[in-house]
């Protein structure tokens, strides 16, 4: 059983592949959250920008075979656009339930896979875009992948810890924190850190720029 809080088609916002058309499938639940805001101070990740609770969101369910969830994700692509047709996995935490039939059935339909996820649980076989984002002391399963997309800043997590890891691409995002009701966004010191440590490229998180999903 698959539990989606949302799916929507979009542009991705964030990383490599930023611009990219894509259709976002949403799990609900998290391992280093439980998505209850007075649980966030003593959560393992405390600045989720993201509500995972449940399945009530705009295309949300559940979906009990991966032939049905890869149909009803499928259906979000337009017709005839032309393009590879791209789905990236999120969450909440993706790896609690993403699975390799799951990736077979959107791959028979055409679709590269990709995923977003905090890199403390295996991944499947079959993931075509990986991208990790590590957050505070949690330890990492997954060491190697397509990117490393760092939130910045958190103490706990610096960047220097990441950098010798089997990555492509090394991004910093500023961490946005109107879920956090703070009136800061930190940008300054994420391009203070870039400007500093070529390494390391600039995430923003366009889709809040732009209003889109
Ligand atoms: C909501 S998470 C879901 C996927 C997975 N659980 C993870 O943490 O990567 C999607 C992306 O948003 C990023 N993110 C979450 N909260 C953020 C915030 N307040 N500011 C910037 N990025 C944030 C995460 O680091 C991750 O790259
Ligand atoms: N447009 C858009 N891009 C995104 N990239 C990662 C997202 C996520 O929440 O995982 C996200 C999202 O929610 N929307
Ligand atoms: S690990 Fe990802 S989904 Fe879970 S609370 Fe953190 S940012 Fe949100
Ligand atoms: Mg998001």
């Amino acid at each position: 059983m698959y539990q989606v809080k949302e799916a929507f088609y979009t542009l991705q916002g964030e990383g490599a592949q930023t611009g990219r058309a894509s259709v976002f499938c949403r799990f609900a639940g998290c391992n280093l959250w439980s998505g209850r805001e007075q649980d966030r101070a003593s959560a393992a990740c405390t600045f989720c920008d993201t509500d995972f609770v449940g399945t009530q969101g705009q295309n949300g369910g559940r979906f009990t075979t991966a032939a049905a969830l890869a149909k009803h994700l499928a259906a979000q692509w337009p017709e005839a656009s032309g393009g590879t047709p791209y789905v990236v996995f999120t969450g909440g935490e993706p790896l609690l339930q993403l699975d390799e039939a799951l990736i077979e059935a959107m791959h028979e339909r055409g679709f590269e896979v990709a995923v977003e996820t905090n890199g403390t649980l295996p991944a499947p076989e079959g993931i075509d875009w990986l991208c990790v984002s590590p957050k505070g002391a949690s330890a990492l399963a997954l060491t190697a992948g397509d990117e490393l997309k760092l939130v910045y800043p958190q103490p706990e997590a610096p960047p220097e810890r990441f950098t010798q890891l089997a990555f492509r691409h090394f991004f910093l995002q500023p961490m946005g924190t109107e879920a956090l009701g703070s009136g800061s966004d930190h940008l300054g010191a994420t391009l203070d850190y870039c400007l500093t440590h070529p390494r390391w490229r600039l995430s923003l998180q366009t889709h809040k720029i732009t209003g889109i999903d």
